[in-house]
């Protein structure tokens, strides 16, 4: 609570702050009936680029615009009266220069007005997240499995599994760190690593399909509640059936249209009385 006496989003610091405390709750948000549905049980809604593949039906999340991602930021603004926003940073909208990255991450936040942004990338990327974090956008890192780098790997297979992997994850959470990233997300990678550089991190990990050793977690919505199972990870639990539950809907309604019985007299407006 503010001193005016209403209640405020919690800030990048506040998130910050949760390291060694408490777990950083997240989920995925594109909508505002969603963020509002999920504003009160969590930390952070993450505006993920995901949505490209959730709601668009792209293959992957390379085609998402910024016009998207400002659209479904400002939809999911609408929403969030408790938790930190945060708005993916589109693919080929930041690895350029980092002028190009803030460019566009100050449309991100001020068309939106997000509490912060997440870009993918480690070393690589750890000049752009300094150039950010020195002008005043908050930056959430995300290292580990990158999806915007699907062409690069060739798939989305869980990272570390090699001396090489390990080495490269473990120096790109530590330049991301260096960079001044409130926070990184740590995307599909095993145990062991992940476990490791949450111990070692001063800011809060915040894993998907990175273990229980991180400092929070995050999953896609759609995933968890069963709507979207157009694939489904080894690291998704699936909360709820959703998709289910549309379908038997779906299925009653279309049967009582063709059957005439709906709509019945409730819900017509100066219904005729049926004759006796
Ligand atoms: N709905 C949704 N959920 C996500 O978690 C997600 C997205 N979309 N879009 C962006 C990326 C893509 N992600 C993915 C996509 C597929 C797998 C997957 O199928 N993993 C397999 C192993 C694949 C392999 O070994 O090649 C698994 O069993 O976990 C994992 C992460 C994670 N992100
Ligand atoms: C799953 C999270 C970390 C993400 O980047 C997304 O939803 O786009
Ligand atoms: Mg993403």
């Amino acid at each position: 609570m503010s001193v005016s006496g209403v209640q405020r989003r919690l800030s990048i610091t506040d998130i910050r702050a949760m390291k060694g405390k408490q777990p950083v709750v997240s989920l995925t948000a594109y909508t505002t009936p969603i963020a509002k549905l999920l504003d009160p049980h969590v930390d952070l809604l993450l505006v993920g680029d995901s949505l490209g593949m959730v709601l668009y039906g792209f293959e992957s999340t390379l085609p998402v615009t910024m016009d998207l991602m400002i659209a479904h930021g400002r939809a999911v603004m609408r929403g969030a009266k408790r938790a930190c926003v945060i708005v993916d940073m589109p693919f080929a909208s930041y690895q350029e220069t980092p002028e190009q990255a803030f460019r566009n991450a100050a449309r991100l936040m001020s068309e939106t007005g997000c509490d912060g942004v997440k870009l993918e990338g480690g070393s690589e990327m750890a000049d752009t997240i300094r150039f950010l974090v020195d002008r005043g956008i908050p930056v959430l890192g995300h290292i580990g499995l990158m999806p915007q780098l699907v062409n690069a790997f060739g798939s989305y297979r869980s990272r570390g599994r090699t001396d090489a992997e390990v080495r490269k994850i473990t120096q790109d959470a530590e330049a991301v760190v260096d960079a001044g990233a409130f926070a990184f997300v740590i995307e599909g990678t095993l145990e062991p690593i992940a476990r490791q550089i949450s111990e070692a991190s001063p800011v809060p990990t915040i894993g998907i399909g990175a273990s229980a050793g991180c400092d929070g977690q995050v999953l896609v919505s759609d995933d968890m509640l069963g709507l979207f199972s157009d694939f489904k990870p080894k690291f998704v639990k699936r909360y709820a059936e959703l998709g289910s539950i549309v379908e038997n809907a779906v299925e009653t309604y279309a049967r009582e249209v063709r059957e005439r019985s709906f709509p019945a007299p409730e819900h017509t407006f100066g219904a005729v009385k049926p004759k006796n």
